[in-house]
């Protein structure tokens, strides 16, 4: 059983995505967007740690290892977590199209169970852009690349100003994160001014 909403559908006048023209080269680790992301934060010892990798067009693929703190039922992942892998795997489409967009919509289909120490093989794809709203959809295999579906996700991600995070974040990480030169690097290279 799989469904989607209408809102997921891109209208018929939206168009191809465009692979921005210093998008990071196929093959290229993305980095995180931000140091303290529960997804690819490399500071945040609770996350995930998800590493994705440039693909061609606008794909991207990652691996995520399920880990015994993922656990909803014994021995298997919550699906929350696999929702998390697939939303940030989405999310990293962004350094494809050199836009800040977060997730507007997440619908996710959880088709197999996926236990603990399991690789989820992630690939993510834009599919269509419509002003400032980017569909996209992703999988997730387990046992390999090839291996079975376990989750998919189709999202709607909507294009937003760095405005979003310094009116809407709380003060001390927004001061913090415009006093971290790297911070400000891996804003600059989505084109916009913090
Ligand atoms: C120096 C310091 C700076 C630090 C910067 C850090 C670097 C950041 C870099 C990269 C970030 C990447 C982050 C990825 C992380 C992983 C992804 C996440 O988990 S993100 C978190 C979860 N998501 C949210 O928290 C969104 C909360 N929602 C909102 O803020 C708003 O609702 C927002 C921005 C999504 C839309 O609000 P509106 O006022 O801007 O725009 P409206 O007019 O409502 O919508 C625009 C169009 O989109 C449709 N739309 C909006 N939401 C929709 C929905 N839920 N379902 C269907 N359509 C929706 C609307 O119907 C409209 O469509 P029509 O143009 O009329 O055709």
């Amino acid at each position: 059983m799989t469904g989607t909403t209408a809102a997921l559908t891109p209208p018929a006048d939206a168009i191809a995505p465009v692979r921005h023209a210093d998008a990071p080269a196929p093959g290229e680790l993305l980095g995180a967007h931000y140091g303290h992301c529960f997804g690819c934060g490399d500071q945040q010892p609770h996350g995930l740690h998800l590493q994705a990798r440039a693909g061609d067009g606008v794909r991207v693929s990652a691996e995520f290892t399920v880990q015994a703190a993922h656990q909803g039922a014994p021995g298997l992942a919550h699906g929350g977590i696999l929702a998390t892998a697939l939303d940030e795997t989405l999310g990293s489409l962004n350094w494809l199209l050199r836009v800040i967009a977060v997730t507007g919509r997440l619908e996710t289909d959880f088709v197999r169970p996926v236990p603990v120490d399991t690789v989820l093989h992630l690939e993510a794809e834009v599919t269509a852009v419509h002003g400032r709203k980017i569909y996209s959809r992703a999988v997730g295999r387990i046992g390999g690349p090839e291996g079975p579906v376990a989750v998919r996700a189709k999202a709607l991600f909507i294009e937003v100003k760095v405005e979003h995070f310094t009116q809407n974040g709380r003060p001390e990480e927004i001061r913090a994160a415009m006093d971290d030169p790297d911070q400000i690097r891996r804003v600059r290279a989505f084109e916009v001014n913090p």
